[in-house]
């Protein structure tokens, strides 16, 4: 996979990309990216790449031409069609489907706004996806970009090692992820479950699946499409509902 990222604040992105697995997928040739200042591309004497609204209002917005030639040089220097992001608080929300169905592509490019916003061409005519990180509004596309990019990166394929397991990760399998416990069984008189330690690993699957149906139907019972639980997930889902 390549991403493109079109941002006016590329320092924001490099020292994600710098760190942990990004950095660690990137230098295993997992993925390759580039940051693009879209500032590069103003046909503007003093590279501007915002004006005043028109009609009026407070804040600035993008202006089209920057904007539609960066993504029309990125586009230019691959061979597949890409999916073009417009990191957006209007967009979709942002969720692990999304994630997965991301991951399948060859040619990601992400457009980071700021200021009030962008020229409603751009919406219309570049980006075949907004995406939204949650209801509330950043100063700017970046951090939310960096967010889409993390979650997409590790489910690349040998992006993570035995160590990390997406497909057990939350919302990966429809449910929240039971509970974690490391050494030492005893900390402070708080005990690590006895199963865990019992080394029967039929019984403790079977704890791991109870624990997680608990803590998604005590946090994001709306996650649940009771029609994919098997019989047994069933009963104990209606053991909690008689509770
Ligand atoms: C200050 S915001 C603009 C908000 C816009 N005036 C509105 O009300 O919808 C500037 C930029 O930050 C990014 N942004 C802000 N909130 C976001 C969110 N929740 N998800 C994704 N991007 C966001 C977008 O790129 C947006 O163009």
């Amino acid at each position: 996979m390549h991403i493109d990222v079109l941002t006016l604040f590329p320092e924001m992105l490099s020292g994600v990309f710098n760190s942990s697995i990004l950095k660690k997928a990137y230098e295993k040739d997992k993925f390759s990216y580039n940051l693009i200042n879209f500032r590069d591309y103003s046909q503007d004497k003093h590279y501007k790449v915002d004006d005043y609204p028109y009609g009026g209002g407070a804040g600035m917005v993008l202006t089209p031409q920057p904007v539609f030639d960066a993504v029309e040089a990125v586009v230019k220097e691959r061979p597949t069609k890409p999916r073009i992001v417009l990191m957006c608080p209007q967009g979709e929300p942002y969720n692990q489907k999304k994630a997965e169905e991301l991951a399948k592509e060859e040619h990601l490019v992400f457009i980071c706004g700021h200021y009030e916003g962008y020229d409603e061409r751009i919406r219309e005519q570049l980006v075949t996806d907004e995406i939204s990180i949650g209801d509330y509004v950043l100063t700017g596309g970046e951090l939310g970009a960096m967010v889409v990019i993390d979650s997409v990166v590790r489910l690349l394929p040998d992006v993570l090692g035995n160590k990390e397991s997406a497909p057990e990760d939350s919302f990966s399998t429809g449910l929240l992820e039971h509970p974690h416990y490391t050494r030492p069984a005893n900390f402070r008189g708080m005990k690590v479950p006895d199963i865990l330690l019992s080394g029967d690993h039929a019984k403790i699957e079977a704890w791991r699946r109870k624990e997680s149906l608990k803590r998604t139907y005590e946090r994001r019972r709306e996650l649940i499409d009771k029609h994919s639980l098997s019989d047994e997930d069933t009963k104990i889902w209606n053991e909690f509902n008689n509770k």
